[in-house]
């Protein structure tokens, strides 16, 4: 499942890209964008669909089942009286059945899709496929098992006893619909209230940024199942958010079976018996003194002990508790650890605090949710990671490159650099045209099947090992340049300077003077080289193009967090900072340093300091 939700959150960074672009202050409206996100992705797991929503709007999936969502939130009357008079339940499924014939009902379309997808697989056996549907379809029970729904038939074929049974099209087409609009709906919901919280307390957007870019550092194009249980603070984060929203708190409803007596209060048999979770989960007795306040720290360990198992229940509890838990569980971390890495979120000029809220299926902002989404100089998709890789491997070949016979393009004029940034947006497009038409050739090798074949691993090294390959190309058959430029991208966590050309840092607060030293080395060797390539001493400038690029970015690894990042983010996410800092200040100090250079002479700063991966 991993990898296919992997799919769908790649195609999401996509279109958060795109869509900030192309507004003023760079927001979105991300509801409407999740919600595209969970119905792919549910439709993928569940059913097979290859099915792209989050690229076609006006998909009629996602047209159908916003119909029913928004159907719950326009007939409450109907609900309503669905809960008070509970044993008159075939009246109501029938007066809403009847609504179909005044106004059209989503939920049939959705019906009449499923039903056709199912009697397909079942008529098709070749389209076997690891999803949930399947397991339906290979499904087998004891016929009596299914008495209280199949009784009719049990009752007239009582002569098969203990015999295995399928479960019929029907019953799966009824689980398969409701697992698709329980899988769209609640998913996407959460996601909108944590990216409204997150944008509202940076502080907790900041903390769950640095343990993401602790564990999955950049480089990281697909997350790991394993890697997702060791970031804690993000799951604080999700139970938070469910914590302070029980979007499904409507559905938690309970039949009392025997009639019983709780601290005095009589429940009869056959009364039906609704959690409130909104008071529950906001009850000072359990969530202290604030609990309007959004704070993950609420679910340290030693605090969670001391809590009531029943206080916190967005999932409902026994054993009629959500059936999509791990999967909503799953998406949300994946979501969270890929977005975060690549965009920052502020509240959007237009949101109004605190949100609107409406109840119907799930209690859900009305008015949607506006965000602005700052792309981040490090931002790491997939594509950019290929990139890099790229750039940085192509580092063996550089040194190999006759830098002497390349005195021409190194006589660069200003007008030449310019050209140059125009020409790597080329590259750029020859990546992304290599990485489109891999997508596009997956695509339509599905598209007559409902099938859906996973990315298998071979195909991931054949689309790295194309930029690889692609990046050596440029390297060696056009200018150096264009290398030079590459390099420059293989330094992420920098800004490019369109004047000068070349890599700058963000200033870093937790900067050692010795690292600030090399720093401003850097910053001059740079300067030194620009001004070389500019007045066109090429005999000089091809040694310091050669010098300079083998020192600053032969041996750094594609998965490498740039040096002086890796350790600032670290040391700022790990609680014990001070003392981090401290003691490489002690150790700093304590060595006999006149130079930066000298500094690589030091193996043990250099461990510390230098080498030191942020996954290490
Ligand atoms: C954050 C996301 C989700 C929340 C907050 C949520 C919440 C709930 C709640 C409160 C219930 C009622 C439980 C009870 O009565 O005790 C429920 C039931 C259910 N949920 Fe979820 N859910 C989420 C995601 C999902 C997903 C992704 C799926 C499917 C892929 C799913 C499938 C179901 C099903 C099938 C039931 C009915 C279980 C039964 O009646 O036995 N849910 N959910």
């Amino acid at each position: 499942m991993a990898p296919t939700v992997n799919d769908s959150i790649n195609e999401l960074l996509d279109v958060i890209r795109d869509g900030a672009k192309a507004s003023s202050d760079r927001s979105i409206e991300v509801l409407n964008l999740f919600r595209r996100l969970t119905l792919d992705s549910i439709l993928r797991c569940e059913v097979g669909l290859d099915h792209s929503s989050l690229r076609n709007p006006d998909d009629l999936f996602l047209k159908h089942c916003k119909g029913v969502i928004e159907d719950t939130t326009k007939m409450p009357w109907l609900y309503l009286l669905g809960f008070l008079f509970p044993t008159l339940h075939s009246v109501w499924i029938t007066v809403y059945r009847s609504l179909h014939y005044i106004k059209f009902n989503p939920v049939y379309w959705l019906e009449d899709r499923m039903r056709e997808v199912i009697v397909m697989r079942r008529e098709n056996k070749e389209t076997r496929r690891p999803d949930l549907v399947q397991q339906m379809l290979d499904a087998r029970f004891q016929a009596d098992s299914f008495k209280d729904i199949e009784e009719e038939r049990v009752k007239s074929d009582s002569s098969r006893g203990n015999t295995l049974r399928s479960m019929t099209n029907e019953e799966i087409v009824s689980h398969a619909l409701l697992f698709l609009l329980a899988g769209y709906e609640t998913t996407s919901t959460t996601l909108t209230y944590i990216f409204h919280e997150l944008s509202q307390n940076p502080h907790v957007q900041q903390t769950l940024r640095r343990e993401i870019m602790s564990v999955l550092p950049r480089g990281y194009c697909e997350i790991a199942y394993d890697d997702l249980k060791k970031l804690t603070y993000l799951d604080y984060v999700i139970w938070e958010a469910l914590r302070k929203y029980p979007l499904a708190s409507s559905v938690t409803a309970r039949q009392c079976v025997h009639a019983c007596n709780i601290h005095g209060l009589h429940i009869p048999e056959g009364m039906l018996i609704h959690a409130n979770l909104w008071d529950v989960q906001y009850d000072p007795r359990h969530w202290g003194d604030n609990p309007h306040e959004f704070d993950p720290l609420r679910f340290l360990p030693e605090t969670r002990k001391t809590r009531h198992p029943a206080a916190w229940m967005p999932f409902g509890a026994g054993p009629r508790s959500c059936a999509g838990l791990r999967f909503a569980l799953l998406q949300l971390k994946m979501v969270l650890a890929k977005v975060l890495r690549d965009f920052d979120f502020q509240p959007s000029k237009t949101l109004t605090v605190p949100l609107n809220l409406v109840e119907g299926a799930t209690i859900m902002p009305a008015d949607g949710l506006n965000v602005s989404a700052l792309r981040r100089a490090s931002a790491m998709s997939e594509l950019g990671c290929l990139r890099r890789m790229s750039s940085v491997l192509s580092m063996s070949d550089i040194a190999g490159l006759n830098v002497g016979s390349r005195r021409a393009s190194l006589a660069a004029t200003e007008s030449d650099i310019d050209n140059e940034s125009n020409a790597s947006g080329s590259e750029d497009m020859d990546m992304d045209a290599n990485w489109k038409g891999y997508l596009a050739r997956r695509r339509s090798s599905r598209k007559n099947s409902i099938l859906d074949d996973e990315p298998t691993q071979e195909s991931i090294h054949d689309i790295r090992r194309a930029s690889i390959t692609k990046g050596i190309e440029m390297l060696q058959v056009k200018s150096i340049h264009k290398g030079i430029n590459m390099m420059r991208r293989a330094s992420c966590g920098t800004v490019l300077e369109k004047s000068t050309g070349f890599a700058k840092r963000q200033p870093s607060s937790v900067v050692s003077p010795v690292l600030r030293q090399k720093e401003k080395d850097d910053s001059d060797a740079k300067e030194k080289l620009h001004a070389s390539i500019s007045s066109s001493q090429t005999e000089d400038t091809a040694a310091t193009v050669s010098n300079y690029l083998r020192s600053k970015y032969g041996k750094r690894r594609a998965s490498a967090l740039p040096d002086l990042e890796s350790v600032k983010e670290f040391a700022e996410f790990n609680p014990m900072q001070d003392l981090v800092m401290k003691s490489r200040e002690q150790i700093l100090a304590s060595l006999p340093l006149k130079s930066s250079g000298d500094a690589s002479k030091c193996p043990e700063m250099c461990a510390r300091l230098y080498k030191r991966r942020a996954s290490g």
